[in-house]
């Protein structure tokens, strides 16, 4: 049977727009983050459209390096890319600022998603150092809690969002949304917002099949994105055995497999290489079965596991501290 290709596929958000059903990702460990230039070139040239990218990151100078080049060239139009960013809770209180930090390393004149990061208010300590724009990126204290803004409410950071995104005058965003949100944050959103928002960023795979969050965000016309899909550094659910026989089986790759378990539940997948092979050799879309997919789910309702350090977020339900 003939397949699309991962690449190939879109799935529209709540206000029309057109996305991408897979991605790059981007948050490149320090030492590595100059060769997301590289990566995201091949990337393009592999079929890839949707970067995702964060302030925080400090890639997203490479990613409009490497833009730069494959918009000049001709080898993609801007209208042709999907490119997401998102807002650090440093900057709880100033999304404009952070929107036209993240546009001016991108060399973009708009994002076509932006993100709130996290729903906290982190204070802003000076870092000259290791700070992401001179800024701590994750304040903590000497008993490793986050350093919060008492009395901030992280719902401002996305009513500022939402104002940009109603502007008619504003075209610096084409969607807006959340990550981190669980169901209660969720709730609480939808209550006040003017703008629904698009999707939802959540760390996601066989390990964390985030049944109660899909199902509320399924209901309110909310897309969730994947990430960490692999989970994150040294891709250890690569080598779960599950995964390993319908690779072999559909005779697709082992993040083929993992990345199709997302897209074949209509969610967006995020996974971050650097290795051009690995790129180009993860796009195989495979139909799972309903049965594959309820056997990869059963992985995370008997052992569900966060791969992301969220010991920064313990103020937030579902992130306990830790990994
Ligand atoms: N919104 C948020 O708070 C977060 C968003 N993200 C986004 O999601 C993206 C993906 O998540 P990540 O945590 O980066 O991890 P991931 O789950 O995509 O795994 C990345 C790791 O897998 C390795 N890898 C890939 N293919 C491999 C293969 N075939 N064999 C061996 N190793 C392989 C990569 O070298 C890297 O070390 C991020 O880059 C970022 O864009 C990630 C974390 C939090
Ligand atoms: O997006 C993110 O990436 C880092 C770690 O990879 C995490 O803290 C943040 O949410």
């Amino acid at each position: 049977m003939l397949h699309p290709k991962s690449t190939e596929i879109y799935f529209k958000l709540n206000n029309g727009v057109n996305m991408p059903a897979l991605g790059l990702g981007t948050a490149s460990p320090r030492e590595h983050m100059a060769e997301t230039k590289q990566a995201v070139k091949a990337a393009i040239k592999a079929g890839y459209r949707h970067i995702d990218t964060a302030w925080f990151y400090g890639t997203e100078g490479y990613i409009g390096d490497a833009l730069k080049e494959l918009l000049e060239n001709g080898d993609v139009k801007r209208s042709d890319l999907f490119i997401t960013s998102k807002v650090w809770p440093v900057y709880w209180d100033d999304v404009d600022l952070s929107l036209n930090e993240s546009l001016k390393s991108l060399g973009l004149d708009y994002v076509d998603l932006y993100l709130q990061h996290w729903p906290l208010c982190f204070q802003k300590i000076e870092d000259s150092k290791d700070g992401v724009n001179g800024l701590k990126g994750k304040p903590i204290d000497k008993d490793g809690n986050a350093l919060i803004v008492e009395g901030a409410d992280y719902l401002s950071t996305y009513k500022q969002m939402e104002k940009i995104y109603l502007d008619p005058k504003d075209n610096r965003v084409r969607a807006i949304g959340v990550s981190n949100y669980p169901v209660e944050y969720l709730d609480r959103l939808l209550k006040v917002c003017t703008v629904k928002p698009a999707v939802n960023q959540v760390e996601m795979h066989p390990h964390l099949p985030q049944f109660e969050l899909r199902e509320f965000c399924e209901l309110h016309d909310i897309k969730l994105t994947a990430y960490s899909p692999l989970g994150s550094s040294g891709a250890p659910l690569l080598k779960l055995p599950l995964v390993k026989e319908l690779s072999e089986k559909y005779q697709v790759t082992l993040n083929d497999v993992l990345i199709s378990y997302h897209i074949r539940k209509g969610s967006f997948v995020i996974p971050r290489s650097l290795n051009p092979v690995r790129l180009a050799g993860c796009v195989n879309f495979v139909t799972l079965t309903e049965g594959e997919l309820d056997q990869l789910d059963d992985i995370g309702r008997k052992d569900s596991i966060r791969y992301i350090d969220g010991s920064f977020a313990k103020t937030i339900p579902g992130f306990t501290g830790g990994n």
